[in-house]
């Protein structure tokens, strides 16, 4: 059982140190399943051990795979090329990429397959993944739009040309076309992954897919901007290095700026190839972050930079932020809740946009706010940054971090930041 409640102490001062992100949650679970797919040994490197990879890792296990945990860091993967059936439904939690990815791959399995998660991941959507997959002529059902999925499988992908709307979530794209190479062997049948609407989430975790499909033997070719042709060579056993996760890092950019201290996080901004990097050209204009963001290719990141905007100079209207409602909680809101529990009428919804009403002086003052994380590991890690600059800031469930960084507060304390009122 986690703590129910800790309060941020201000440090008073700027934070500096040395304090790295752990290994990117996007990454490894895409590295988890593609060498968990493969046929042979494959040592991955780098790694996030977090819940949500653990519920990647202990699924492939109930598939046949073995995945050894040598270190803290490092997963070794050994495949026979073919996920086997499950003796009992897959629990992913609130995994989102671990849920998305294997209701596509668990169409490989000869036999039933049911992929389920936790209350929160029994609210997000994943019926339109699901209608691309039964057109493909998989039979797979989740009656209520979202997990529990059953798939039943007959022991191969389908080929052929699917539509997928990604309005969404684009991890239904990423979940297709790492399945795409595992239609039946020797078979000369690619699969066309194609986007319905114009519309998807953030584009940048498509590239991460292919990256990591490519490491891993596969062959994709990107026919126009919405079109990918995937051909059937199934996946080859790799060493693969994660790098760290820029969705983490956001939190120490931006404690350095709101304190002004110097985290030395051991790589480069420009160094990452996650979509949620982009956040440091922004983090590094604060004060003076613009006047609208446009947060629908930075979007895990948007939590980091609504908490910092509230210490602006001018206001911040974040647009494109519409998928934030169907994360781990409506994330809009539970922004929203948070910054007027800590001042009243610093945040406003309209529509499905967030306007931070910017207010310095919060800065040095003692406001008693419980935030409600409602279990979701950012809106804890984002309304910590607001505990370094303002007095009794109290997170709820603050253990909730470990869906994707599992040391976040030992991290910070590492850097100077002390915790009252843990229970
Ligand atoms: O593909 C990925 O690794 C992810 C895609 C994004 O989700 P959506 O595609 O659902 O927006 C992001 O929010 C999530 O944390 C990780
Ligand atoms: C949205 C997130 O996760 P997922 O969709 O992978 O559960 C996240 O980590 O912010």
């Amino acid at each position: 059982m986690g703590r129910a409640k800790l309060t941020i102490l201000p440090p008073g001062k700027p934070l500096s140190g040395r304090a790295m992100p752990p290994g990117s949650k996007s990454i490894t679970n895409r590295a988890l399943l593609l060498a968990g797919l493969a046929s042979g040994t494959s040592r991955l490197t780098g790694a996030l051990r977090s819940d949500d990879t653990r519920y990647m890792a202990d699924a492939l296990r109930a598939m046949g795979v073995s995945v050894d945990e040598p270190d803290e860091t490092t997963f070794v993967v050994t495949g026979s090329g073919k996920l086997l059936p499950p003796s009992a439904p897959l629990f992913l939690g609130n995994a989102g990429t671990a849920t998305r990815f294997l209701t596509a791959a668990v169409a490989s399995v000869d036999g039933t397959v049911v992929v389920d998660g936790d209350e929160h991941m029994r609210k997000r959507p994943i019926g339109p993944l699901v209608v691309a997959l039964k057109s493909l002529g998989i039979d797979a059902e989740a009656p209520t739009g979202c997990p529990p999925v059953t798939v039943r499988g007959n022991g191969h992908f389908a080929s052929g040309r699917v539509e997928i709307d990604a309005g969404l979530s684009s991890q239904y794209v990423s979940a297709l076309l790492m399945a795409g190479p595992l239609v039946s062997q020797g078979a000369n049948a690619p699969l066309t992954v194609a986007l319905a609407g114009a519309e998807i989430g953030a584009r940048g975790y498509v590239d991460l897919t292919l990256a990591a499909m490519q490491a891993f033997g596969a062959k994709v070719e990107q026919i126009d901007a919405a079109t990918w042709k995937v051909e059937p060579t199934g996946y080859s056993a790799a060493d693969f290095v994660i790098e760290p996760d820029a969705s983490a890092a956001t939190y120490l950019w931006a404690a350095e700026v709101l304190t002004g201290g110097a985290i030395d996080l051991g790589v480069a901004a420009t160094a990452f190839t996650q979509p949620d990097a982009k956040a440091y050209e922004l983090i590094a204009q604060f004060p003076h972050l613009p006047a609208e963001i446009d947060g629908s290719q930075m979007q895990d990141a948007v939590p980091t930079l609504a908490v910092l905007a509230a210490f602006n100079e001018t206001p911040v209207r974040f647009t494109g932020i519409a998928n934030l409602r169907v994360k781990e909680c409506d994330r809009v809101r539970a922004l929203s809740l948070g910054l007027n529990a800590i001042r009243e009428g610093l945040a406003t919804e309209e529509g499905d946009d967030l306007i931070v009403a910017s207010d310095p002086s919060l800065a040095g003052q003692t406001l008693p706010a419980e935030i409600n994380t409602f279990a979701d590991h950012r809106i804890a890690m984002s309304f910590a940054l607001a505990g370094l600059m303002i007095g009794g800031v109290t997170i709820l469930d603050p253990d909730c971090v470990a869906k994707t960084f599992p040391s976040y507060w030992d991290v910070l304390a590492s850097l100077g930041v002390e915790y009252t009122d843990i229970v």
